[in-house]
């Protein structure tokens, strides 16, 4: 198919979440000259006071929000016939925009899992720095720091965590090496002087508005990717019915003489891919696509992260974010009042301050029992970087179930999302769930503050003995508390992808195997390390690109 549209661009990115923003923010930064259109399908940003004060974030939650998209997954046996939810971003920003600022990064022995040219941890580490401005950074856009205030009950937890878990204290867990002890959380995705959130919008794009030739045009949804020949050279788009209720959902096309970056995340990237006839045969047949190039690993190998979370009770003199989550009115209002002074107090928080990448000791792992036993040996035992679950709330971070994502015809005809996630397919993945759970609550009723599950508890002892769980109590943790934790081949190590030219993957979807780590600062990654790669293709000088963010007042 040939464009008739007139409206040209040098590069097209069909997604405008976290790493499309780094990625056109940086391209942007070295070459002002490159005419850029980010299509993004949720709304702007800019400055909107639920994407911009920390404490926000649980509203992109709500069962009403506009800025996060609930992807239901295929019911399955091993849930309960549950069918779980998965979240995602879905705005100008995408994850960056609403996610709980929780900073964390991936063992090195990651990247060598993923065996790609280029991307091993000594070639990423000084990339992983670009983005930040803190102590594991130089001086990038990205502001990383403690939030404007600390809540005590991180540290009754690593004070607990010392002498009941036995667990050592480190300063700092985000090394790339330090795993089994336990941390304060230092570091969050929030500005330590303004108190804004750290996204990659306002950091990466907002505030280069002066520039014209770089567009972020929201509501935008991408149908597919247009080739001529097998050269990606466009895209088809509509109107987003969400983001733009009652408007006219017929179809625009637009011009990409460089380059079509697909990075819409992942759910929203292989679906573009196969809807542009690259995928497998099966699907594509299923939904009466025409197949461009014949991919089967379009929407495979889909991989998260699952947890569980224990609430309980504290103390009434505790400073929590309750009043500021139940929005008490008297308490808002004196906490923004602060915030917009100073940038400080509870309005620059995210509640989270301490954790630990726990891997068990050998009473532990005796404890976990047989079914565990070979994935420890397999994945675990000799890489020493890794952890089986981190603790703040139970999160296994390399499950060795996977699922996927497809587009399929829905009964009355519509596209829809064939997602299966695969949560706890392969059994091993319960065992260390179901023991950090165990151990999360053994944790939290030790803390000073604690007052129970239920009102009537009391603080416990440090020497009270465990919870004896009976095999039922085992099969209702399998069953009710597994969750999303919001974090999924196809393209080469420069990310083009296969059989086609021209078009490239960037986001989170591109990842091949799963990550010791909260995701946002991989897509910062992939962000700064795509726009190199791209740089490099088109000719940019990558080597003199200003710092934008310093200069420019606008969306800091
Ligand atoms: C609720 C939540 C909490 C999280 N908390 C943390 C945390 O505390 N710390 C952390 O490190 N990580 C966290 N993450 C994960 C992290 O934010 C994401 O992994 C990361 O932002 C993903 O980046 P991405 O570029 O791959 O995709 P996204 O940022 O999701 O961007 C994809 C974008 O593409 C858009 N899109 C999709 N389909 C189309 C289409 N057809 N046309 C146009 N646009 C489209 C979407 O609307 C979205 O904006 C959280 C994520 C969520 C959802």
């Amino acid at each position: 198919m040939s464009i008739s549209s007139t409206l040209d661009f040098d590069i097209i990115f069909a997604g405008g979440g976290t790493t499309a923003c780094v990625v056109a923010g940086r391209l942007a930064a070295c070459d002002p000259s490159l005419k850029i259109l980010v299509l993004e399908a949720g709304p702007h940003t800019l400055n909107e006071a639920a994407c911009v004060q920390p404490y926000l974030y649980p509203t992109h939650l709500a069962p009403w929000t506009s800025t996060v998209s609930f992807v239901v997954g295929n019911s399955s046996p091993r849930l309960n016939d549950r069918a779980p939810i998965a979240s995602c971003g879905r705005c100008v920003g995408g994850g960056s925009s609403v996610n709980f600022m929780v900073y964390t990064r991936a063992p090195a022995s990651d990247f060598y899992d993923w065996r790609v040219d280029g991307w091993e941890s000594e070639n990423l580490i000084p990339i992983m720095k670009k983005p930040d401005c803190a102590t594991h950074g130089y001086n990038g856009p990205i502001k990383v720091s403690s939030g404007g205030y600390k809540l005590n009950l991180g540290q009754e937890l690593i004070d607990v965590g010392k002498a009941y878990h036995k667990r050592p204290y480190a300063d700092d867990t985000d090394d790339l090496e330090t795993c089994n002890t336990y941390s304060s959380c230092v570091r969050r995705y929030i500005d330590g002087t303004t108190g804004r959130r750290s996204d990659a919008a306002h950091h990466y794009v907002y505030n280069q508005a002066h520039n014209t030739n770089l567009q972020i045009w929201a509501g935008k949804r991408v149908k597919r990717v247009i080739f001529e020949d097998k050269r990606a050279v466009g895209v088809e788009f509509t109107s987003d019915s969400v983001s733009c209720p009652g408007a006219d959902l017929s179809s625009s096309t637009v011009r990409a003489s460089k380059l079509v970056v697909v990075s819409a995340g992942a759910f929203g990237s292989p679906t573009i891919l196969e809807r542009s006839g690259i995928g497998s045969e099966a699907v594509l047949k299923r939904c009466g696509i025409e197949q461009l190039v014949n991919l089967p690993g379009v929407g495979e190998n889909y991989q998260d992260h699952q947890g569980a979370f224990a609430a309980y009770n504290v103390a009434d003199n505790v400073v929590t974010m309750d009043p500021l989550w139940r929005g008490e009115e008297s308490a808002v209002q004196e906490c923004l009042a602060q915030w917009k002074r100073d940038g400080r107090g509870l309005v620059a928080q995210n509640g989270g301050e301490a954790k630990i990448k726990w891997r068990p000791d050998d009473d532990e792992l005796s404890a976990m029992g047989s079914a565990f036993q070979p994935r420890w040996k397999e994945f675990f035992q000799d890489r020493p970087d890794k952890n089986s679950r981190n603790i703040r709330h139970v999160c296994g971070l390399y499950p060795a179930s996977v699922g996927s994502v497809h587009v399929k015809l829905e009964e009355n005809g519509k596209e829809g999302i064939d997602f299966t996630p695969g949560y706890l397919d392969d059994p091993s993945d319960i065992v260390p769930l179901n023991f950090g759970y165990k151990k999360m609550r053994e944790l939290y009723r030790r803390m000073p503050s604690y007052r129970g599950e239920i009102p009537a508890s009391h603080p416990m002892d440090l020497n009270a003995p465990d919870i004896i769980y009976t095999p039922e109590d085992d099969a209702a943790i399998e069953k009710f508390h597994l969750q999303t934790m919001w974090h999924s081949l196809v393209v080469d190590a420069r990310l083009n992808v296969y059989g086609v030219t021209n078009l490239k993957v960037a986001d989170m979807s591109m990842v091949p195997k799963n990550v010791g780590t909260n995701t946002y600062s991989m897509a910062l990654l992939i962000g700064e390390k795509a726009a190199m790669i791209i740089a490099e293709d088109l000719g940019i000088d990558f080597t003199t690109c200003p710092s934008w963010w310093e200069s420019s007042e606008e969306g800091n």
